[in-house]
């Protein structure tokens, strides 16, 4: 592995993966290919594996998924389910064939069971049921780390999966329908705070469930960083998680996003729509046992999130590789 192994990121125009090719490029790697899907739609099996053919990737990392928030994992369980099935068994069947040295697979904190002890070791996997809000997903990711230990355990290779917490930053999905919820309180106390300034007066924002659940953020930036770390170094097992180990109620982070923001109407909170999991606080020994922790806090994750939302507004998901 050096800076002219050839990776393939999946995924490489997401929030994730086009922050993994932005460190990368940082750390001076030259080889470094991607596909957007409508290039490469790795929901087909048989476009895989002529890609594979022809790019012969050497280090593939896996962004690539169906992605979305509490309530569109809610609605689409189908999609969320089998396309995440779909596109990563395919990469994952693709690399071990094509003799690929090394496998980063990203799954979610969402993988372990709902009501599990906190923090969240990576040993409780599979020992009680998942969080119903977004089980499909969760159970796409299970067969994703599992077939990465399988091939570990069987062939020996270098596959090794990554479980980040719920992770926010620049080219965040800002869709109020399927983002994650720090994204959406950005955008929704940043058009009250300009509708205010219409008005005259203060304009309320209406937050989703009872402000209650507990959530743990990484900034993206600090993500890739990890799967750099996990890529120059050999990891001694299959599963490590990957977080700040600090969480916050949805309620006192609205009340950071909403200073941060310049925001100071009345915050409304719609019960009809799911808390979802109460806690899922990653325990992330693991992974500063083999020598990697997180630096950036959530106060300043924020801030830099919110300066590249003003600056991008206005297309949101626009990238710029
Ligand atoms: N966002 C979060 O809070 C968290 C994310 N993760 C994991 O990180 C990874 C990346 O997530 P994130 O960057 O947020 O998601 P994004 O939605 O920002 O990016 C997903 C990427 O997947 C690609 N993709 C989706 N479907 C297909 C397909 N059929 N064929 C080819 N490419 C496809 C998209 O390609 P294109 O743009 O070309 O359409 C896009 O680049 C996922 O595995 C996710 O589970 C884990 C924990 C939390
Ligand atoms: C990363 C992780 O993300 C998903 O899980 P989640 O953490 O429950 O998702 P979320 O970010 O959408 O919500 C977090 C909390 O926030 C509350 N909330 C308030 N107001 C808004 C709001 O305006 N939008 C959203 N989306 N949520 C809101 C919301 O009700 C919930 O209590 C998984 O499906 C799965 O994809 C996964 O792995």
């Amino acid at each position: 592995m050096n800076t002219t192994t050839k990776i393939y990121i999946a995924g490489h125009r997401g929030m994730v993966g086009s922050a993994i090719w932005r460190a990368l490029v940082a750390k001076g790697y030259t080889n470094l290919i991607g596909r957007t899907s409508a290039e490469l739609d790795l929901r087909s099996q048989q476009a895989v594996t002529e890609f594979f053919d022809i790019g012969n990737p050497e280090v593939v990392i896996d962004a690539a998924a169906r992605v979305g928030g509490i309530l569109a994992n809610n609605e689409y369980p189908y999609q969320f389910l089998m396309e995440n099935m779909q596109i990563q068994n395919n990469l994952i069947d693709a690399s071990l064939k094509a003799d690929v040295e090394k496998f980063i697979f990203l799954g979610s904190s969402c993988i372990y069971p709902k009501l599990a002890p906190q923090p969240l070791k990576e040993e409780y996997l599979l020992t009680a049921p998942l969080e119903p809000t977004n089980e499909w997903y969760a159970i796409a990711k299970i067969t994703g780390v599992k077939a990465c230990e399988a091939i570990r355990k069987q062939f020996g290779k270098d596959y090794i999966s990554l479980m980040p917490t719920n992770l926010y930053g620049p080219f965040d999905n800002f869709d109020l329908r399927t983002s994650h919820v720090l994204p959406a309180m950005i955008r929704k106390f940043h058009e009250a705070k300009h509708q205010s300034t219409v008005d005259g007066r203060p304009s309320t924002v209406t937050l989703w469930g009872s402000g209650t659940p507990m959530r743990e953020f990484l900034f993206v930036e600090e993500l890739a960083d990890a799967v750099v770390f996990a890529l120059e170094n050999q990891f001694q097992d299959n599963l490590y998680n990957v977080g700040t180990g600090v969480d916050l109620t949805i309620r006192e982070l609205a009340e950071l996003i909403q200073k941060t923001v310049g925001h100071t109407g009345e915050i409304i909170w719609d019960s009809s729509k799911p808390d979802g999991t109460p806690r899922k606080l990653m325990d992330v020994s693991k992974m500063t046992d083999a020598g990697w922790k997180a630096k950036v806090g959530l106060e300043e994750g924020i801030k830099r999130t919110y300066e590249w939302f003003l600056e991008n507004q206005e297309t949101f998901k626009q990238v710029k590789i």
